[in-house]
């Protein structure tokens, strides 16, 4: 499981620690880590131009050491201050005794022009606001050089606690971060500033308190899928209801089934208008035009993909929702759903909307949402009580209890952002909580396999091909 904990636990996890350890030792720890990245990244070392970004906390400080580091070893290594006369003192001696460079502000651009790497230490987890107004020029000359741009703990301009983006920041390469991750390295808009995440253990991990994100893996995904045992029959293992389609979006009852079919559940049930265009791609469907409680018995309910805004949809929904059974609700049957129902019910309620359907249930704008995911997804979990899955860049899944640590999916692409896509996600996500996960497992496994599906199925793909390729993403989890 990989972790995200907030800048207080950070803080507080590194006074505990440096309060038994040696002056710098964290700092230096910290550094060797970076520096080694930094060789990766660089074609050989030796004679490459290097340009330290360094502002005027212990950010600066990591870099302007790394930069001593790399200058040690035969780099020629430049250093722009930031407020040259509160520089981080060790930091500027070591980089000066190795033979590095300083210049001033003004002539950053053009030093960073010329450099094959530029290592960001402007702000870290002590960075509040966006950029300053000096350090934006440096930031956009970082990103219009051919410079691999590493950047130190956090790219800066970033809130690290959100995730968020207020003004310019730094679009790094790599971001190199220290003792845990946090929310900006997982969830958008900032995880994209931040590029590919490398991290650095400093000893913090037994000092720190709990997270307030946390991001599956293979290993954590493979313990939580349940496994057909000898005596399993179709009950046992779930049977999922799908409420989806109308005469007018077969497609989309077609596409959660697809997906439902590829999760836990030992049998699926539709329910609708267009059984015929379900039966004619998944034989293996029960299909039943009536109203959902004369279906059959289920152990959850998939609701709202391409329901249209039908009196009988209407219907089907409410109904559902009165069911004592789990609920996903996604698509026409978030603007159907009546939110106080929703509130109301006791049996599980899992919600997944993507921004827009969010915004219209916080009354937010879509763009507030895209750029406050987390704001937005434990918002909504809090207002209506239910668990809430934010799709988008950065799938997020959260609690309706506020301290349980939101779920970030990290399997996500963009070759999902296709049209049906979300359907399939339906099913997938309805099918394992049929097959008892609990809600917030169920939405995090569902949205795992989802985006390891489309990796698996590669390049430009249509939201059939995610479905078919949801059995080879299980099964890659378990190896
Ligand atoms: N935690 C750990 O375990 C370890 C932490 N380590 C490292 O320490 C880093 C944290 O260092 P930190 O606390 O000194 O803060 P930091 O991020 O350097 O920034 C603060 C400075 O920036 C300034 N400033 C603020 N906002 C700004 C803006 N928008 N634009 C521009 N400037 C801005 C602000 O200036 P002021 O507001 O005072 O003018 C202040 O002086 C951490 O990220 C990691 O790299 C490792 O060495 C070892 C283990
Ligand atoms: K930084």
């Amino acid at each position: 499981m990989r972790l995200g904990h907030s800048v207080e636990v950070v803080r507080a996890a590194e006074g505990a620690l440096m309060a038994r350890l040696p002056e710098g030792t964290l700092m230096q720890r910290a550094v060797a880590g970076l520096a080694a990245v930094c060789t990766q990244v660089l074609d050989g070392v030796y004679g490459a131009r290097v340009v330290v970004l360094a502002g005027s906390g212990d950010n600066g400080g990591d870099a302007l050491f790394a930069g001593a580091r790399l200058a040690r070893r035969g780099a020629g290594v430049t250093a722009v201050l930031l407020t040259p006369d509160r520089a981080h003192a060790g930091g500027l001696a070591a980089l000066r005794a190795a033979g590095g460079r300083v210049v001033g502000v003004e002539d950053g651009p053009a030093v960073i022009a010329r450099a094959a790497l530029v290592l960001d230490g402007i702000t870290g987890i002590g960075g509040k606001g966006g950029l300053r107004a000096r350090a934006v020029p440096l930031a956009e000359a970082a990103h219009r050089s051919r410079a691999a741009v590493v950047a130190v703990d956090l790219p800066s301009g970033v809130d690290a606690d959100t995730g968020e983006v207020h003004g310019a920041a730094v679009r790094a390469d790599v971001t190199v971060t220290f003792g845990t991750h946090k929310p900006a390295h997982l969830i958008d808009p900032a995880a994209e500033f931040a590029g590919v995440t490398h991290f650095v253990d400093i000893g913090l991990g037994p000092e720190l308190a709990g997270p307030v994100l946390e991001a599956l893996q293979h290993a954590d995904v493979a313990a939580l899928l349940p496994r057909p045992a000898g005596e399993s029959d179709k009950y046992r293992r779930g049977v999922i209801g799908v409420v989806a389609g109308s005469r007018r979006y077969p497609g989309a009852a077609v596409l959660a089934v697809s997906g439902a079919l590829r999760g836990a559940a030992g049998g699926v049930r539709y329910v609708g208008p267009v059984g015929d265009a379900v039966l004619a791609r998944h034989p293996e469907t029960m299909v039943s035009s009536g109203s959902p409680h004369q279906a059959g018995r289920v152990q959850a309910w998939a609701v709202g993909p391409g329901l249209g805004d039908g009196a009988d949809a209407r219907a089907a929904v409410a109904e559902v929702l009165a069911s004592d059974v789990p609920v996903l609700v996604d698509a026409d049957g978030l603007r159907l759903m009546d939110p106080e129902t929703v509130r109301g019910r006791t049996a599980p309620t899992l919600l997944t909307p993507h921004a827009g359907e969010a915004a219209a249930l916080l009354g937010w704008a879509r763009e507030d949402v895209e750029a406050r995911r987390l704001t937005a997804v434990r918002t909504l979990a809090e207002r209506l009580r239910v668990t809430v899955l934010l799709k988008g860049s950065t799938t997020l899944i959260a609690d309706p209890d506020p301290d349980v640590p939101v779920r970030a999916n990290p399997t996500g692409v963009s070759w999902l952002a296709t049209a049906g896509s979300g359907d399939v996600l339906s099913g997938i996500t309805g099918s394992l909580l049929a097959g008892s996960l609990p809600t917030r497992d169920a939405a995090s496994c569902g949205a795992y396999l989802h985006g390891l599906a489309a990796r698996v199925a590669r390049g430009p793909l249509s939201a059939l091909d995610v479905a078919d390729a949801v059995p080879e993403a299980w099964r890659s989890v378990y190896v």
